[in-house]
């Protein structure tokens, strides 16, 4: 008979004992081997029931654990990083504080009114004949700092961060970081030295005939409408400009100023404006992005939608278009990620394009207009640039009512227009906030302390205007450039070399061999600082400068040797002008640049 002890193991293991064999259950020794069995039987489930418990205890506690340390190491991280901004604000706070600087220290917008105004410009120069050629500037919760002294910008032109850009990368359907935002040092680099060749002056010239292609529709058109008319050069200018970017990437038949006269703007431009303004106010404000339920950014979704659609089919096109190798098409498609050493993707190609219609169409079509603007307000300059024109068998006469149109050749023959260009450019900078840097490190300049992660703008429509560095700044001279390098900060004299002296010029915050070698390049250039610098200098400069310079010569030239310019009533005279001045991202004229134009012949 089994014992107690076995039955009631073999019940904890809903073992029937009856169900055994009776031969089984008789032997004495086949129960001692079942019981032995079942004992170590349970023993050992006990023992792995209890082992499992206890390693899911183990696990258990080390899940704790680890969660616990990772959870310290997260708030470690958060609050030295929440310290180490701190500090960087404290210190950017104490630097701009020792600046020369006019808000009201209880003003919470400080002077995010004027420095975003369409007069935004007028602005700074005011402020620089207020506190001088370096001061600080409140945007909001922004602290500052605006240099309008050239000598003491040089520094900043070696910088190449530029945070305040980022939000431009809205615009883009991946929201990938292009030339101008903010890629890393080698993508930049790769595309910045991909892209140069295609402005160079064999690449230019190849499609220089596509581009002159243009100008009779043009000249055509403005005929048509007659002398009485006031015609808009402005939104024309806008056409071309675009048709021109165009070309040049895709190097195929335009479609922009084919609509002239039809009363519309570019198409592309209809599309991007608007939702350029949603981003600059992103720029201005970054935070306002997550405000997605406020009309203006609601609206800036909107718009965003439409012009994504439309870079969707410009890569299409690009890809498909087979443009010639020498063309900027050609070029984008050759480039390599430096990361990948693939070609660039969809998303990378749609950022380099668009930057390159962004930065160059706007830019172009407002300094075109501002120069034909105050040729027509200038006529003495008008008719030294006939004269020039005539000289080269390219003005409209009586002999000659339809003059040939302008070949590459002539181009180098155009001195004085080239003049009269830089002037205008001088005057109405287009680019006109300038550029934006986040300093890396510190700096001090003119014997202040500016701290690292500081953001500094360097507005170039200040400098133009600056009449501690120009003569009669607010003067159209075109005169000025007939002497050796205008570019130039000419030698320091009375109190502003004294001033210069005293104030220290510049001076980096350390002393690593680098910016000791910086220093000295600085100190060796002395008075050879950058005054004029309508598209930038040194790092950043504007890559399309080329292609800038020969559509405005062209443009510029064709209109003028087939038609004598006046302003329209409209506009009137040079006060006119300077009143029709907005900048939202760059300086335009508010309402078009209308001119009233008489044919030569
Ligand atoms: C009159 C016409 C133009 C003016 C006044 C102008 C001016 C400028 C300025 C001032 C910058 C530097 C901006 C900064 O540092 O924040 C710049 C950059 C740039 N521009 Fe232009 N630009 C013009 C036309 C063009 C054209 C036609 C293109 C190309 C189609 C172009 C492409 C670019 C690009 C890609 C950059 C960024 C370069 C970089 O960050 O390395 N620009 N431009």
């Amino acid at each position: 008979m089994p014992s107690r002890g076995f039955e009631a193991l073999a019940g904890a293991h809903n073992l029937d004992f009856q169900l055994l064999p009776a031969t089984l259950r008789a032997c004495g020794w086949c129960l001692e081997v079942l019981s032995t069995s079942l004992t170590l039987f349970h023993t050992d489930c006990r023992s792995r029931s209890e082992k499992r418990s206890e390693r899911l205890h183990v696990q258990m506690a080390d899940l704790w654990q680890t969660a616990g340390i990772a959870i310290s190491c997260f708030l470690a991280v958060v609050a030295r990083r929440l310290v180490r901004v701190c500090f960087r604000e404290i210190r950017i706070w104490y630097s701009w504080s020792k600046l020369p600087h006019s808000q009201s220290p209880w003003s919470l917008a400080g002077e995010l009114v004027p420095a975003t105004s369409l007069k935004r410009h007028d602005f700074y120069t005011a402020r620089t004949k207020q506190l001088g050629g370096i001061f600080g500037i409140r945007v909001g919760p922004l602290f500052e700092v605006c240099i309008t002294d050239p000598e003491l910008a040089a520094p900043i032109f070696k910088e190449n961060k530029a945070d305040l850009y980022t939000p431009l990368q809205t615009v883009f359907r991946k929201n990938e970081p292009s030339l101008f935002t903010k890629p890393s040092p080698e993508y930049y680099r790769a595309i910045r030295k991909g892209v140069a060749p295609a402005f160079n002056s064999g690449n230019l010239r190849e499609g220089f005939g596509r581009l002159a292609s243009l100008m009779p529709a043009v000249i055509q058109y403005i005929r048509q409408a007659g002398a009485e008319a006031s015609v808009d050069v402005f939104n024309i200018a806008g056409h071309v400009t675009m048709d021109a970017i165009s070309l040049s990437i895709f190097a195929d038949a335009p479609g922009s100023a084919s609509k002239l006269g039809q009363g519309v703007r570019p198409r592309y431009a209809e599309l991007m404006d608007p939702a350029m303004q949603g981003v600059v106010k992103i720029m201005a404000i970054p935070w306002l992005r997550h405000l997605t339920f406020i009309p203006a950014m609601k609206q800036l979704k909107q718009d965003l939608t439409r012009l994504h659609e439309e870079h969707g089919k410009m890569v299409d096109r690009l890809r498909t278009c087979n443009p010639p190798p020498a063309s900027l098409g050609g070029h984008l498609l050759a480039l390599k990620d430096p990361a990948t050493g693939l070609p660039l993707t969809d998303g990378q190609l749609e950022a380099e394009m668009v930057t390159l219609f962004v930065a160059g169409y706007d830019t172009s079509t407002a300094a075109i207009s501002w120069t034909l603007g105050l040729i027509a307000a200038h006529p003495a300059v008008q008719r030294k640039v006939a004269a020039e024109l005539d000289s080269i068998g390219l003005k409209g006469s009586a002999e000659r009512p339809q003059p040939r149109g302008l070949s590459w050749e002539d181009l180098s023959q155009l001195d004085y227009l080239r003049k009269v260009i830089k002037e205008a450019l001088r005057m109405f900078t287009v680019a006109s906030g300038g550029t934006v840097r986040t300093l890396s490190k510190p700096l001090n300049i003119g014997g202040y302390h500016l701290a690292a992660g500081m953001t500094v703008q360097v507005p170039f429509h200040g400098i133009h205007r600056n009449p501690d560095v120009w003569d009669r700044p607010d003067d159209f001279l075109t005169e000025r450039w007939d002497e050796a390098d205008v570019e130039y900060v000419k030698p320091a004299s009375g109190n502003r070399a004294a001033a210069k002296s005293e104030s220290g010029g510049v001076d980096y915050g350390s002393s690593s061999p680098d910016q000791q070698q910086a220093l000295g390049k600085q100190a060796d250039q002395g008075s050879k600082a950058r005054r004029y610098m309508p598209f930038s200098y040194g790092l950043r400069s504007c890559v399309g400068q080329n292609l800038a310079n020969l559509t405005m010569l062209t443009f510029v030239a064709s209109l003028c040797a087939n038609f004598q310019l006046e302003l329209a009533p409209e506009i009137k005279d040079m006060s006119g002008i300077k009143e029709a001045a907005v900048t939202s991202l760059i300086m335009s004229p508010r309402d078009g640049m209308p001119l009233r134009c008489t044919p030569w012949a």
